[in-house]
């Protein structure tokens, strides 16, 4: 290889991880992981929808603006409180926070993202489904981040709702009425799982909120109190979970979320039994880490109980082996 060649390629690799790196910090800014759970769950609402294999250029839409939504919502909230960021241990690398993206930049990011949503739903779905995702996204990115996470411990109740809404704008999406229980059953078991899955990591970060005065609850209220709240909003989500049940009629996913809600609520009630050391704060950890799985388990069962269960695939078959079944009997008594 000549050295002029060397050169280039050495070039070329520097030049591409530079647009990895770009990339990784554009994901960072648009909260590209907690987003993918909302898609997820925007997901989940659209496969139940009836008549969603109609509709599935539409569900993919709705999918694709909760992504881009979302996404501008989380650069929103990195604009909003850069100071804050820089402020906390768990935020403080974030590209924003240390100047690996101008301000300028991020804002043109958040507008192509919230521009691009408001065109995909436009275009490919409905104004129910547009209406549902610019309430969610500037209920997170204004509502929850400039007026309640800054003044009130109970930001994350009503803050939350903006982020629960995923499960009827992909229903809505992929067609279905924006009335039916199913829906809005799922975004009332996002709305109280959200407090049980954001008070552990504040439990955990309740020095670095102090410090920036933010007024979060184990700040406020203090770390008992606080354990309290989680296990009464633990409870709260394995009862609004079976609500699924009643609309949906799905009995491997009622067995299912009263399993995954029972281990849940143990673990809450050994947090809330601790003692308040460097144990606990990792044990708290622990609980926000297994609330993500916890809300994706419940999803996917109800999914896999829909297709698999009496109103499902079984059903189906045994629609297929009955029929196969009266098939051959005709032809044996007709022999
Ligand atoms: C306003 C309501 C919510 C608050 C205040 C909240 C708070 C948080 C915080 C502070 C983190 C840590 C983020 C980080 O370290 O970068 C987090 C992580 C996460 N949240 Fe939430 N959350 C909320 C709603 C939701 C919703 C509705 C979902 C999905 C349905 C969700 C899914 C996740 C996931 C998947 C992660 C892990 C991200 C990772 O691994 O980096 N959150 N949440
Ligand atoms: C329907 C739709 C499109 C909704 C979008 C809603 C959305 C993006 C919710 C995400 C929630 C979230 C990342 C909270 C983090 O809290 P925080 O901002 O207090 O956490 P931080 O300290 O990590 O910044």
């Amino acid at each position: 290889m000549t050295a002029k060649a060397v050169k280039g390629s050495v070039a070329s690799a520097a030049g591409g991880s530079v647009a990895m790196a770009v990339v990784r910090d554009l994901l960072v800014l648009a909260k590209a992981r907690v987003v993918s759970l909302l898609v997820f769950t925007g997901a989940v609402g659209a496969v139940l929808a009836p008549g969603f294999s109609q509709h599935l250029l539409g569900a993919g839409a709705g999918l694709l603006g909760i992504a881009l939504a979302g996404g501008a919502g989380g650069v929103i909230n990195q604009l909003i409180e850069p100071s804050l960021d820089q402020h906390m241990r768990r935020t403080r690398q974030r590209p924003l926070a240390v100047g690996r993206i101008s301000r300028p930049r991020a804002v043109m990011f958040a507008a192509a993202l919230f521009t691009a949503s408001v065109l995909v739903l436009l275009l490919e779905t409905n104004l129910w489904t547009l209406g549902f995702t610019l309430i969610g996204t500037l209920g997170y990115g204004v509502i929850y981040t400039v007026y309640l996470k800054p003044n009130t411990p109970w930001n994350i109740v009503w803050g939350g709702i903006g982020g629960a809404l995923p499960p009827i704008i992909g229903w809505t999406a992929a067609g279905g009425a924006p009335d039916a229980l199913l829906p809005w059953s799922l975004v009332a078991l996002v709305s109280v799982w959200t407090p049980a899955h954001f008070w552990p990591l504040a439990i955990c970060c309740r020095e670095d909120y102090a410090k920036a005065c933010i007024p979060m609850l184990p700040v406020t209220h203090g770390v008992d109190r606080t354990r309290r709240e989680i296990v009464k909003y633990a409870i709260a989500t394995l009862v609004v979970s079976l609500i699924p049940v009643i609309a949906n009629g799905n009995a491997l996913y009622a067995v299912a979320a009263a399993g995954l809600g029972l281990y849940y609520l143990g673990m809450t009630l050994k947090l809330r039994r601790m003692p308040v050391d460097d144990g606990m704060d990792r044990y708290a950890r622990r609980v926000f880490q297994v609330s993500i799985s916890y809300l994706f388990a419940l999803f996917t069962l109800l999914v896999i109980g829909h297709y698999m269960g009496p109103s499902g695939i079984i059903r189906e078959a045994g629609t297929v082996v009955r029929a196969f079944g009266h098939h051959i009997l005709g032809q044996i008594s007709r022999a």
